[in-house]
């Protein structure tokens, strides 16, 4: 059976495990990786692929996954599907999810191909959890508790700040969906702490949640890639009070990401042209296999 071609856009934390997750996917080879460097500096462990600065300099791409910067995913998702490639994202800014689905279908309808947007833990599987959780509960409270664990977004939306050289954003839950952001900072020669901590927390990341950065001299010394959820909800199923539900992880953050990523990748292939989120996916096409095979062993 023909494998699944895919691009990895960006070779960072997320694009590094995306590298891992494809190699271990069955139903997957590796078109190659895109970076901005191109292959100057090619990392050893992608001898075997293409590394390029460009995706049209790769061959066959069936879908690219965009393990960018979230800020970055909205523009490159665009212009990837244009040369009729499907993409993935684990695109995180909860609050634009939408407008970024909005316009991106127009894309996908324009080209007749997949995007499936914000698609890692969360938003991403979690989001699946939630909306489960809310059929099982029509009425009642749901919290999403991260952590204690570092938040890769967080993270990245830091080290984008001028006068930081490298940065590390932990998540502390204060219970019922509340957190606390406790950020370590390297500075570039000569920025002061006061200014990157102004510009931090006046990012949309930070801005709604109690934030404390501090500088170190070392992110590398300091730095966890683990997190975890614990997803809770109690409420009412028909007229029955008091139904209590709990979902809990306790992961490698980039690595589930990465995971997450190559099974929408996968499920790109069985969608109609359009934009979705994870929740507007059949879960039984995250899986490889055929639809009978997972109905009579998983169901
Ligand atoms: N929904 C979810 O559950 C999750 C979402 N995420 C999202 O994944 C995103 C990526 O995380 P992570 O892999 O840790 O980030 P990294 O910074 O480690 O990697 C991003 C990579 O993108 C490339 N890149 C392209 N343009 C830029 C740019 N303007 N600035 C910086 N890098 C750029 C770089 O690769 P190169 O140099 O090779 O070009 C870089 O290494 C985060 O923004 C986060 O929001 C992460 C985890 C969970
Ligand atoms: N989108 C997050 C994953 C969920 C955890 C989170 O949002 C947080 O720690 O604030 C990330 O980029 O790591």
């Amino acid at each position: 059976m023909k494998k699944i071609r895919a691009a990895v856009v960006g070779y960072g934390n997320i694009g590094h495990y995306s590298i891992e997750a494809l190699e271990a996917a069955k139903d997957f080879e590796i078109a190659g990786v895109v970076r901005r460097q191109g292959d100057k500096d090619k990392p050893a462990e992608l001898a075997a692929y293409p590394v390029v600065d460009d995706i049209t300099k790769l061959d066959n791409v069936d879908v690219a996954i965009l393990a960018l910067p979230t800020r970055s995913c909205p523009e490159q998702a665009a212009k990837i599907v244009e040369l009729g490639i499907n993409t993935v994202d684990s695109f995180d800014i909860h609050t634009s999810i939408l407008d970024y689905r909005t316009k991106q279908m127009e894309n996908n309808k324009k080209t007749n191909t997949v995007s499936v947007i914000a698609a890692g833990w969360d938003p991403g599987s979690d989001s699946v959890v939630r909306v489960l959780l809310e059929a099982l509960a029509p009425k009642g409270l749901s919290y999403t508790n991260f952590g204690p664990g570092m938040s890769m977004g967080h993270s990245v939306c830091v080290r984008s700040k001028e006068g930081v050289k490298n940065a590390l954003s932990v998540t502390i839950p204060l219970g019922e969906g509340i957190h606390r952001r406790m950020v370590y900072v390297e500075l570039e020669e000569g920025a002061k702490l006061e200014d990157v901590t102004a510009a931090i927390k006046a990012d949309p990341y930070f801005a709604h949640d109690e934030t404390h950065v501090f500088a170190v001299e070392s992110v590398d010394d300091v730095r966890d890639m683990g997190h975890g959820v614990n997803l809770i909800r109690k409420g009412v199923s028909g007229k029955t009070q008091n139904q209590r539900f709990e979902f809990n992880m306790s992961i490698n953050n980039p690595a589930l990401t990465a995971q997450v990523l190559v099974c929408v990748a996968r499920a790109t292939t069985r969608l109609q042209p359009g934009c979705y989120t994870m929740p507007e996916i059949p879960v039984i096409d995250l899986l490889p296999g055929s639809r009978e095979e997972i109905v009579a062993t998983l169901v």
